[in-house]
């Protein structure tokens, strides 16, 4: 017997593939993901392992232990049989969690030409039964695929919305990423993009080599030039799931299927039908006929015919809800596409969409939205934002985002060894897209979601472009020297730093007497022995060898004058934040400041 696959053993066995990978850890068996191969005698091991597990749980019935053992094509159990033991998947709807699970929500991405649309209709045409004869199926943006592992759900909207203008929302729609390369053509800058999008969603990959029907296909040369992005595949020894498939013929699709849902179930990816409704638009448009329809997917709860819905400052009830298939539907449940019927305005894809109690309560949502807008507005003209107000506060983030535009691509190379050595312990340079030519609206978007820098080098952003990112508060900086732009990365690294402090003394006074004062309370009447004294410095009391307080000195006078400072051989009334000083008292001044770092 030859190695073999652990999601293979664990469909014959009947068994999650979780669970398979939690003996194999017990085991102490390494693999990369459940893709990978196992030896026989491991095959053995938990084989016995279940059986033995199978006869000491006490409700298990016997039969539990043979059907572990038993090759998939066993003989039928007898007609009086026990019902054997339910599906893996079935059992794992785990009411353990409070939520089942649900099907995997995949978008289809990669270079123009490769092969994305007609890999989805492949799909379609396979998987997606045919609606009653007449039925028109109309375009929604996205459709379910029946497998014989379940529910999957494609999202194919064209370019790259699913993970441009929906994420750049803010909300993530899609639970995969398949990137289609073709074969005969290789990796190509929207391959990359696609890459970095899927990349930034931090959602899990799965390339489809395709076109490999062609007698020009070279799939190999894919895989060696994936493992260039740091993307490798798993039989080389990483662990980036790649499908050689054909739209046109059909090889590995089914494959590719399998590896969708494998994926999904290591994802455990759940929602809960009877929970409060939450949605994402897929896609809004105008029938000249039904009026405004909008996809939308279900992600949370369930939707129901007449439910008021709310999105961005709009509402509206839902008259009529429609299947991807064209099918008339009354409710729909979690990572269900539905068309609806019932908004006044067409919303705009990836809009998150909620539902409210009644007509009251969706117009009270939408107000409380228009003053936080106009509040956001208001507060954006007072400050426009600077490329630290982009990477967060600072010490929080430790990465900073960046994306390289240039005019040639031995330009990139230049710039990417020069970044790669400016890398810290405490920074990391992350360079989601290195490209050639103008920055794109694309890059733009990718910039908002992920919080990055868009930086140009001998190339300038098209008005459109630097429009899109005006309103998106995202600063592209162009240079025509390479140094320039690194000073730039430079800048953006040192405000990435977390700034360290020490503490500096500043000087020493006495206490000669307290000075009442009707508004101020006591007043120091000091005279500074050391150093100096400075407004606001921190103050540390100490009475005897006591200390007996520590705060801020809020103000200084001398004489009747508020002062900043006070110099050594000085008299000066310090007014502490405190009231209890006495004379004898010594105070001493500190102030903290920032320490410059290597
Ligand atoms: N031989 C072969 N041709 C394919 C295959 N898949 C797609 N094609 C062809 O490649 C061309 C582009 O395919 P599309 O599906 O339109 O590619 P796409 O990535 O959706 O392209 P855009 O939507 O323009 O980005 C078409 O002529 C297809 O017939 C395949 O597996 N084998």
């Amino acid at each position: 017997m030859s190695k073999v696959r652990i999601y293979t053993l664990a469909k014959d066995l009947g068994v999650d593939n979780n669970k398979m990978l939690e003996m194999l850890d017990g085991l102490g068996v390494s693999y990369k993901s459940v893709s990978s191969t196992i030896e026989e005698d491991t095959v053995e091991l938990i084989k016995q392992l279940l059986a033995e597990e199978a006869e000491s749980a006490p409700a298990a019935p016997a039969q539990t232990a043979d059907a572990a053992q038993a090759a998939p094509q066993a003989a039928p159990a007898p007609a009086d049989a026990p019902t054997p033991s339910p599906a893996p998947e079935a059992a794992t709807t785990a009411e353990d969690t409070g939520a089942p699970h649900r099907a995997p929500v995949v978008t289809i991405m990669g270079h123009v030409d490769h092969g994305k649309t007609s890999l989805l209709d492949y799909i379609r045409k396979t998987r997606v039964a045919a609606k009653e004869a007449g039925g028109i199926t109309q375009h929604v943006g996205a459709f379910e695929a029946q497998t014989s592992k379940g529910k999957i759900v494609f999202i194919d909207t064209p370019g790259h919305e699913a993970f441009t203008t929906i994420r750049a929302r803010g909300a993530n729609v899609a639970d995969i990423a398949i990137i289609v390369i073709a074969a005969d053509d290789s990796l190509m800058p929207q391959t990359r993009e696609a890459i970095a999008h899927a990349q930034a969603a931090k959602v899990p990959m799965i390339v489809a080599i395709n076109k490999v029907d062609l007698p020009q296909a070279d799939p190999e040369r894919v895989k060696t030039d994936l493992t260039q992005l740091n993307l490798v595949p798993e039989e080389y020894g990483g662990d980036l799931v790649v499908v050689p498939v054909s739209a046109k013929t059909g090889e590995g699709v089914e494959d590719l299927l399998e590896y969708i849902s494998l994926t999904a179930e290591l994802e455990d990816l759940r929602a809960d039908p009877k929970g409060t409704f939450s949605g994402v638009v897929i896609e809004g448009r105008v029938d000249k006929q039904a009026g405004v329809l909008a996809t939308v997917m279900v992600q949370e709860g369930t939707l129901h015919v007449g439910d008021f819905l709310v999105v961005g400052e709009g509402y509206g009830k839902i008259k009529a809800m429609t299947d991807s298939a064209g099918g008339r539907i009354k409710e729909a449940g979690p990572s269900t596409p539905v068309q609806i019927l019932g908004f006044s305005e067409v919303p705009a894809s990836g809009e998150q969409v909620q539902s409210a109690k009644n007509e009251h309560a969706a117009r009270e949502v939408i107000a409380g939205r228009a003053q936080t807008r106009r509040d956001t507005e208001a507060a954006r003209e007072r400050r426009k934002l600077t490329l630290e107000d982009m990477m967060g506060p600072l010490g929080t983030v430790r990465t900073v985002n960046l994306i390289l535009r240039a005019d040639t691509q031995g330009s990139v190379e230049a710039i990417q060894g020069i970044l790669a050595r400016k890398e810290t312990d405490d920074v990391k340079l992350n360079v989601m897209l290195a490209g050639i030519g103008a920055p794109t609206e694309g890059d733009v978007l990718l910039a908002s979601t992920a919080e990055a820098t868009i930086l140009c080098f001998s190339v300038t952003a098209p008005g459109s472009v630097t429009k899109i990112a005006d309103n998106k508060g995202i600063d592209i900086k162009s240079f025509r020297i390479i140094y320039e732009l690194i000073d730039e990365v430079d800048r953006l690294i040192k405000g990435n730093i977390e700034p360290v402090f020490e503490e500096k003394y500043l000087g020493r006074a006495e206490v000669r007497m307290v000075i009442r004062h009707p508004k101020n309370g006591n007043i120091a009447g000091s005279y500074i022995t050391d150093g100096s004294f400075k407004r606001n410095a921190k103050a540390k009391v100490t009475r005897g060898k006591q200390v007996v307080y520590e705060g801020t000195i809020v103000g200084l006078k001398r004489f009747k004058d508020d002062v900043r400072e006070v110099q050594t051989g000085y008299e000066c009334g310090i007014n502490l934040d405190w009231n209890d000083v006495m004379e004898g008292d010594i105070i001493e001044a500190s102030e903290m400041v920032e320490v410059a770092q290597a």
